[in-house]
């Protein structure tokens, strides 16, 4: 089966082209300004439309099993399909926690069987993601384990944590952290600041992010270990990765999407949409979020996705879960807010999304649109103003602060692994 997609622009020798690209089942056959059409069985015409890499997202929760109320890894790899997304690399924070390799390998088939999109899995470093008890870091290496986390939780003690990072270390792999020192947030339910102020409710104050990155650093430097930091959300912890960086310590990290295009001010009212872990920051935070991706000291952006029902998320902020979604509306978003308004560059938004995610935790290559690769790729249209709808979500959850926003990027279609497993209605 030859399938030609035509004319569409595809990023290729570090700029926008229009190419044809010819798939021979699944497989990226040829690429070229101009391939004959009369051996293609099915042709697509992708002209004034882009074609982007597979985008790829290290931190993502599909709640399977355990709360697949809220997600499986069927619907959570379709919407990662939606969302333009090929890799996804999934937290072990699902019910119960795979402790053991022979558990992590059933989920890696599970994942496998049931994801439309290729779903990597994390495992934990502790047994349920608490305590102190470590896992079989080698054997859950030889499982399959893309990486190690206890994301959703924060690893309260140096010693735990400077044991775990020794270990993994030997692995290789990284050791990706949900910073939070639980005595430091005071039980906050947002940023300890002005919005917490106003609104009267209970805030956590950045210190408990920064300490515990501050002490890991040190604790990373000293092990070597590859140090992953989850969600990176103040001014000061991009200060302290930057410092660490150039002090030779081997550390990575992502931010969110929410954490670059909303801060604490935007919180009008009682809205637990804007509720999750780390809490929305300030202005200045934000905006530092984004220099520290331009300067490199932030790698990549990774979603959180992070799903809810409505009956969990529809009470006021206090009792409310934490975590949105947003798998499905990363790109739109960051597009029309960073690229349409030339922030960054497609080229820059792409390495964060795409190639760094990839490189970093070292994902099969594939994503690349490349001659021997299969597909997995995506198809845009750039310039269709619409809104963010929960009609067009394929997520079982739509809990995003987004909803009604306005963004200029539309899916078309997904390739992933040679296959179309997205499709505009
Ligand atoms: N981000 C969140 O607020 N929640 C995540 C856990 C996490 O990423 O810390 C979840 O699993 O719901
Ligand atoms: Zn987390
Ligand atoms: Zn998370």
């Amino acid at each position: 089966m030859k399938t030609l997609i035509q004319a569409g622009m595809i990023f290729q020798d570090s700029e926008f082209q229009t190419r044809d690209i010819l798939l021979n089942d699944g497989i990226i056959a040829q690429i070229g300004p101009h391939i004959d059409p009369t051996q293609a069985d099915q042709i697509i015409a992708a002209s004034g439309q882009t074609v982007l890499p597979g985008l790829v997202d290290v931190h993502v929760h599909f709640r399977d099993p355990g709360q697949t109320d809220k997600e499986t890894v069927k619907t959570g790899s379709e919407a990662s399909a939606h969302g333009g997304y090929t890799t996804v690399c999934a937290m072990p924070n699902v019910t119960p926690v795979p402790n053991t390799p022979d558990k992590l390998k059933q989920m890696i088939n599970y994942n496998d069987e049931q994801g439309v999109i290729s779903v990597k899995q994390f495992a934990p470093v502790t047994y349920d993601e608490c305590g102190y008890q470590l896992v079989d870091f080698d054997g859950m290496k030889k499982a399959g384990a893309v990486a190690f986390s206890n994301d959703g939780v924060g690893i309260q003690t140096a010693k735990t944590m400077y044991d775990a990072m020794t270990a993994i270390a030997k692995t290789g792999l990284p050791l990706a952290a949900h910073v939070e020192d639980h005595a430091l947030m005071n039980g906050g339910v947002m940023n300890e600041g002005s919005a917490s102020n106003k609104l009267g409710l209970r805030g956590a104050p950045e210190v408990a992010e920064t300490s515990q990155l501050a002490r890991d650093l040190e604790l990373a430097r000293v092990t070597g270990v590859h140090y992953h930091v989850c969600h990176v959300s103040t001014a000061r912890s991009v200060e302290l990765i930057r410092r660490a960086k150039a002090d030779g310590v081997n550390v990575t990290a992502e931010v969110t999407p929410h954490h670059l295009l909303l801060d604490h001010s935007m919180i009008q009212a009682d809205d637990p949409m804007y509720k999750m872990n780390p809490p929305l920051r300030t202005r200045k935070d934000r905006a530092e979020l984004l220099a520290g991706l331009l300067d490199g000291t932030i790698d990549m952006i990774a979603t959180d996705h992070a799903p809810h029902t409505s009956a969990d998320k529809g009470h006021s902020f206090n009792d409310a879960a934490f975590g949105i979604t947003g798998i499905e509306t990363a790109f739109p978003l960051l597009y029309t807010q960073l690229v349409k308004t030339k922030k960054v560059t497609l080229s820059q938004l792409l390495k964060w999304m795409s190639s760094a995610p990839t490189a970093k935790f070292n994902l099969s290559n594939e994503n690349e649109i490349k001659i021997g690769n299969h597909a997995n790729f995506s198809v845009w249209d750039l310039n269709d103003p619409h809104q963010i709808a929960t009609k067009n979500m394929k997520s079982k959850s739509h809990n995003s602060p987004f909803l009604g926003d306005q963004v200029d990027a539309k899916n078309l279609m997904t390739f992933a692994n040679g296959k179309l497993v997205y499709q505009d209605q």
